[in-house]
């Protein structure tokens, strides 16, 4: 299934002709020879934009931004704090075409994801007339369990149902065997699965190392396809079972296109957290995609003083008061922070202790993100900012809540 060896290319091969038949019989094509035409050029176009993004990575390197300032809550719309500059960093020529490259998988380090362009993280160019649909009958159950898998999924859940229905129906149903490597660290990735039934264990690096196991309900296999990178872990089968399998194409169109719009709502905004300021763009793009809406209601506490919690806050909308609690146990308002303020960022480096309350004023819609969602998409945020010793330096000495 994977470019790795030649087994593999046969059975890439026989993936490919078993979806193109699928997909065959449930279009039913008047004209064989378009759809058969489209079909490839698709898979062409996905794979050389993978390549794309993996000889922009290789070759080059990325731009970087300037330090931001160390203004502890900023008031910034995210929507409006979007700059069109950003765009320098993508190209989109096609110079690819024929040339023959030798892949020489990139192992990931330390448990840091391998890198990925910044061309690679903008959803693939095609218009729709392009696009042919999949509509893969299931039954109720069978939608169900993908819908629920797919819900928990930090790339899923904030797309809407009708882009949820379209992923049901693209799904297709794949057969393991007991140790079939359904991914293997390092390749192409082509699939994204979520696991119907079976388990499956998943290995990093050249030791190794088993991260975690899948059972039924578990999904894996979205990070290459949504950063162009090669496979990020190893990926293979306890026992028989079954998996849902999602195309590249398919979750290009749908999950990438709608995550380029949050990565265009929060760029700039991630920019100015002290924090995160030694990410490139790429990085602060993996930020956006992985933040999760949360909501709290009038008097709701989002974070509580001498509390613990590994979560860090930027406001979308609404308003949240600050308090403070001294030592006399005498409490008082110390800020108002607003939208596009954030707040709770040090959970992300240390275990310690928030420094004071925060509470909705009224409706609160914030996105948040805790440490370990962060460092399974980026390694670990310590080594991050001691790119910039500078910029580490005057963290360490912050004290914000
Ligand atoms: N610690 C981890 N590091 C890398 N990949 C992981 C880890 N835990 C789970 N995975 C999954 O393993 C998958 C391997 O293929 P992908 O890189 O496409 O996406 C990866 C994730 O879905």
């Amino acid at each position: 299934m994977e470019f790795i060896s030649d087994t593999s290319t046969e059975q890439e091969f026989a993936d490919i002709i078993q979806e193109l038949t699928q997909d065959f019989y449930y279009q039913k094509p008047d004209d064989v020879l378009q759809f058969c035409t489209n079909f490839f050029q698709s898979r062409l176009s996905s794979q050389r934009s993978f390549w794309r993004g993996y000889i922009t990575e290789t070759f080059t390197s990325h731009p970087t931004e300037s330090s931001p300032s160390l203004t502890p809550a900023l008031v910034q719309d995210p929507l409006e704090a979007y700059s069109s500059d950003e765009e320098d960093v993508f190209e989109d020529e096609d110079t690819f075409e024929n040339e023959m490259i030798e892949f020489t998988a990139p192992i990931s380090n330390r448990g840091r994801r391998t890198s990925v362009s910044a061309e690679s993280m903008t959803p693939l160019a095609r218009g729709d007339k392009d696009y042919i649909q999949k509509i893969i009958p299931k039954t109720n159950a069978q939608k169900e369990q993908i819908q629920a898998a797919i819900r928990n999924n930090f790339l899923f859940r904030n797309l809407d149902e009708n882009q949820h229905q379209d992923i049901i129906n693209a799904m297709s149903e794949k057969q393991v065997l007991p140790n079939e490597v359904v991914i293997q660290q390092g390749a192409i990735g082509d699939y994204f699965y979520i696991v119907g039934s079976g388990q499956l264990d998943c290995y990093i690096n050249s030791d190794q190392q088993k991260v975690t196991t899948y059972g039924p309900g578990g999904s894996f296999g979205e990070l290459a396809l949504m950063y162009d990178s090669p496979r990020a872990a190893t990926i293979v089968s306890v026992v028989s079972g079954v998996l849902w399998a999602l195309d590249r194409l398919t979750f290009h169109r749908i999950v990438v296109e709608h995550a380029s719009h949050r990565r265009q709502m929060y760029e700039s905004f991630l920019a100015e957290v002290p924090i995160l300021a030694s990410l490139d763009a790429c990085e602060r793009f993996k930020v956006a995609d992985a933040l999760e809406y949360v909501c709290f209601e009038e008097g709701e506490t989002v974070v509580q003083q001498n509390g613990f919690g590994d979560n860090f806050y930027l406001i979308e909308s609404g308003d949240a008061l600050v308090y403070q609690t001294d030592v006399d146990g005498i409490q008082k308002e110390v800020n108002c922070l607003t939208k596009g303020a954030y707040f709770g960022e040090l959970a992300l480096l240390h275990d310690i202790p928030r420094a004071a309350t925060v509470i909705a004023q009224g409706r609160l819609r914030c996105a948040t993100l805790g440490k370990r969602g962060f460092s399974r998409l980026l390694g670990p945020i310590l080594d991050i900012l001691k790119r910039n010793s500078e910029n580490y330096a005057k963290v360490l000495q912050t004290t914000t809540i």
